[in-house]
C-alpha cells in the first residue's frame, strides 16, 4: 500500500507519516524543502522521540520523497496512491492542488480505483477547501469521474508538535498524546485501516472541540504570553494570570461545545483540563512564537478565537477572555514572521479599529468589537509603562 504525503514537516513526519507506516503503508513525502527531500532518500528512514519520561524512539522505515515542484514525478505517485494525506499549513493547500489533480487526471484515464485524500490542518473543513482547489484545474470530464473516484474526507489532528532543533535533521519530538478523526461519511470505497484513527459521521464536533479548545487555548497563550515576554508555552502558563486568562476562555468555549453540540459538561471539563496539563509539559519546549504563527489566518472569522466568540452571543455566552486572546493576537508585532509585520504596519498606517474589522470581519457596533478594542488599548498600555 502506498500514501502519498505531502508536508514532510513536523506534524508530517512526527505524526501522519509515524501511523501511516504503522498501519503498514509506503509512505512517500512531498516537499519542497529540497534539503529535507534529499535527506529522506538518502536514509529512507527516520526517528520519532516521544517528549516523556525515558524519551522513547520509535524508527519510520522504507520511507522516501519527492520535491514538490517535480510534478510529473508527483502524479505518477498518485496516479499508484492508495491514500493522499497532506499537512502543509493551509495557506499552502492551493499551491498543492495542480499536482494533485494532474494525479488524479492521469489515475483516472488508467482505471477506477478509488482514493481519498484527507487534509490534516487546523482547520474546518480542510478536505473539503483541498477538493475545490484541486477541483478547479480539472477539466470537465476528469472533474465528473472525480466525483465519483475521489473522496475529500475532512479531518481533525491534534498532536503538539513543536519547532525541532536536532543534530539529526529528520529526528522529530512529538507529545503521547494524539486524535487524528476523520468524516467516514465523504469516504470514497473501502475505509482505510488506519491504527490511531477514529472514523465518525460528523466531523463538526469533533473539529470545533478541537480547534476551539486545544488551539484557542494555545493561541491565548501564545498571544498574552507574548506580549508578556514569555518565549516558550510551558513558561507563559506557568504565570497565573495567563493559566486564569487560558482557563476562562476555554471556558467561554467550553460553555458554547457543551450547548451547540451537547458535550458533557464534566467530559468536557476533564478534556480541557488533560489540554493544560499538554501545554505545561517540562519535555517540550514550544516557542509561543510558533505557536501564534500566522496571526492574520489565526484571526480570521471561523478560525479558533473569532469563530467561537461571535457564536458564543447565540448562547447568551459573553467572550470576555476570547476577545483578550484577539486583542492580544492583534498586537502580536513578532518581527520575523510576516503576518505579524503586515498587522503591525496596518495597524501603524489605519488604526487598530481598521485591522480588527478588516481581518476578523467584527462589525465596528457588535458588542465583540468593543470588548476587543478595550482590551488592546489595555494591553497597549501595560506595555508602554513596562
Ligand atoms: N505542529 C503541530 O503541533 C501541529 C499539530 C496539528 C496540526 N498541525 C497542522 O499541520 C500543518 C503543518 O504544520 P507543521 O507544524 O507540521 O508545519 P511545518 O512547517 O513543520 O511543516 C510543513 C511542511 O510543508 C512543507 N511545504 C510547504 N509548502 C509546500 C508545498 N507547496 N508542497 C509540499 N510541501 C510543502 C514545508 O517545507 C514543511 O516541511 C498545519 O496545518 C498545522 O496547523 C500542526
Ligand atoms: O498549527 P497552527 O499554526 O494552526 O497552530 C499552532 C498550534 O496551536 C498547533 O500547531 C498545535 O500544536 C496543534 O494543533 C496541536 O494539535
Amino acid at each position: 500500500m502506498l500514501a502519498v504525503h505531502f508536508g514532510a514537516g513536523n506534524i508530517g513526519r512526527g505524526f501522519i507519516g509515524q501511523l501511516l507506516h504503522q498501519a503498514g503503508y509506503e509512505v512517500c513525502f512531498i516537499d519542497v524543502n529540497q534539503e529535507l527531500v534529499d535527506e529522506i532518500n538518502s536514509r529512507k528512514a527516520y526517528s520519532v522521540q516521544l517528549a516523556m519520561e525515558g524519551t522513547p524512539v520509535s524508527v519510520v522505515e522504507g520511507v522516501r520523497a519527492i520535491h514538490g515542484q517535480d510534478t510529473e514525478a508527483v502524479a505518477e505517485a498518485i496516479a499508484k496512491a492508495d491514500l493522499v494525506t497532506t499537512a502543509v499549513g493551509p495557506n499552502v493547500l492551493p499551491h498543492i492542488a495542480p499536482a494533485i489533480a494532474a494525479g488524479i487526471t492521469r489515475r483516472i484515464a488508467q482505471s477506477d480505483r478509488p482514493l481519498n485524500v484527507i487534509a490534516c490542518e487546523n482547520m474546518i473543513g480542510g478536505s473539503e477547501q483541498l477538493k475545490t482547489h484541486v477541483f478547479a484545474k480539472l477539466d470537465d470530464i476528469a472533474r465528473e469521474k472525480a466525483q465519483e473516484l475521489v473522496g475529500f474526507p475532512n479531518a481533525a489532528v491534534d498532536r503538539i508538535v513543536p519547532l525541532q532543533k536536532h543534530e539529526d535533521k529528520l529526528l522529530v519530538t512529538v507529545e503521547p498524546f494524539f486524535e487524528w478523526a476523520v468524516d467516514q461519511s465523504r469516504i470514497i470505497g473501502d475505509i482505510p485501516q488506519i491504527e490511531g484513527v477514529t472514523y465518525v459521521n460528523d466531523l463538526t464536533p469533533y473539529i470545533e472541540r478541537k480547534l476551539y479548545t486545544v488551539n484557542t487555548g494555545h493561541a491565548v497563550i501564545a498571544y498574552l504570553g507574548f506580549q508578556m515576554g514569555y518565549a516558550a508555552i510551558d513558561e507563559a502558563i506557568r504565570d497565573d494570570e495567563i493559566l486564569r486568562a487560558t482557563r476562562q476562555a476555554l471556558q467561554e468555549t467550553g460553555a458554547l461545545l457543551v450547548a451547540k453540540h451537547g458535550f458533557d459538561k464534566g467530559q468536557h471539563e476533564a478534556y480541557v483540563e488533560k489540554i493544560l496539563g499538554r501545554f505545561a509539559n517540562p519535555y517540550i519546549t514550544d516557542q509561543v512564537t510558533r505557536v501564534g504563527r500566522s496571526p492574520i489566518r489565526k484571526l480570521a472569522p471561523q478560525d479558533r478565537l473569532v469563530g467561537p466568540a461571535m457564536q458564543c452571543f447565540d448562547y447568551g455566552i459573553v467572550p470576555e477572555h476570547l476577545g483578550l486572546g484577539i486583542a492580544a493576537a492583534l498586537l502580536f508585532d513578532f518581527r520575523e514572521d510576516p503576518e505579524a509585520v503586515q498587522l503591525t504596519e496596518e495597524i501603524k498606517q489605519f488604526g487598530l479599529e481598521h485591522v480588527l474589522k478588516t481581518y476578523t470581519g467584527i462589525r465596528v457596533n457588535h458588542a465583540l468589537f468593543s470588548i476587543v478594542m478595550n482590551h488592546a488599548r489595555e494591553l497597549q498600555a501595560r506595555r508602554k509603562t513596562n
